[in-house]
């Protein structure tokens, strides 16, 4: 299989969600169905980087995560763009025999047979603010392949009082799974520093609120790696 990637790094911490703080490599997926406004990853998702994309082997996929974690097995996050696109079932299949734990971030636009082969799948279906509209037939598709993953969440991104209403009837849908809250990082460029206290202030309001409401399901996490790292790449 040859794969479009964009970027494999680590070993980082995840910096979202469930899998919050454990240490990963990321392998990045070009190419997205989706444009959200708020985007933090728009070099996986706009042609105009798509020069950057390599295509790459399973075999050439693995090297380069061995490389990066010197053969001691960890957990592998797989990202993008969608990486629903793209059939990830042979680097999934060859990193389990050698020992290594899946992980996948997608918005659940497209169902992918391989999403039972994960440990964890990140369903990240998007609010009103993102400017895209949620297919939820083909979300809960993603929710049917997911069925043999180990666990499969949902994490909301929040940037305003529509965002959290939504996610309130979208954890309604699904009220047996795993919920996750983070708010929204507006600043996305990665040649712009970030404003620390203005993702704090975020929180601050997501948190209050959540709580205010009583709404104890979700869990409520900033991302971490923009805590640490700003809006750096590949990290
Ligand atoms: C870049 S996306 C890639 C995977 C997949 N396309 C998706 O959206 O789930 C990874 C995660 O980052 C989140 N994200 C993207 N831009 C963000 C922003 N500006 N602030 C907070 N989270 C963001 C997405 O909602 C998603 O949960
Ligand atoms: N450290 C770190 N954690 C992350 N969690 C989700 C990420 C993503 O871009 O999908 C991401 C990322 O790019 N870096
Ligand atoms: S679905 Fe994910 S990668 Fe695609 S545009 Fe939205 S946040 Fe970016
Ligand atoms: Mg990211």
């Amino acid at each position: 299989m040859t794969l479009r990637i964009v970027e494999i790094f680590g070993p980082t911490i995840q910096g979202e969600g469930a899998l919050i703080g454990e240490p990963t490599v990321f392998i990045r997926a070009g190419g997205c169905d989706y444009r959200c406004s708020w985007c933090d990853s728009l070099h996986a998702v706009d042609s105009e980087f798509r020069h950057t994309w390599k295509p790459l082997s399973d075999d050439q996929v693995w090297d380069q995560v061995t490389a990066l974690t010197g053969g001691t097995p960890l957990t592998i996050s797989i990202s993008g763009g969608n990486p629903a696109i793209q059939d990830f079932s042979g680097v999934i299949a060859r990193g389990k025999s050698e020992g290594y734990k899946f992980a996948c971030e997608t918005q659940g636009s497209l169902a992918k047979p391989w999403f039972g082969d994960l440990d964890t799948l990140v369903l990240s279906p998007k609010p009103p603010s993102s400017g895209e509209t949620v297919d939820w037939d083909a979300f809960d598709a993603c929710v049917t392949a997911g069925q043999s993953a180990g666990q499969t969440v949902m994490k909301i991104v929040i940037f305003d009082d529509t965002d959290y209403a939504w996610a309130k009837d979208a954890h309604a849908r699904y009220p047996d799974m795993a919920l996750y809250l983070q708010p929204g990082n507006p600043e996305v460029d990665p040649d712009v520093p970030v404003d620390p206290q203005g993702l704090a202030d975020r929180l601050l309001w997501l948190t209050e609120k959540t709580m205010g409401d009583n709404w104890f399901a979700p869990r409520i996490l900033p991302q971490l790696h923009v805590l640490i790292w700003g809006n750096k790449r590949g990290v």
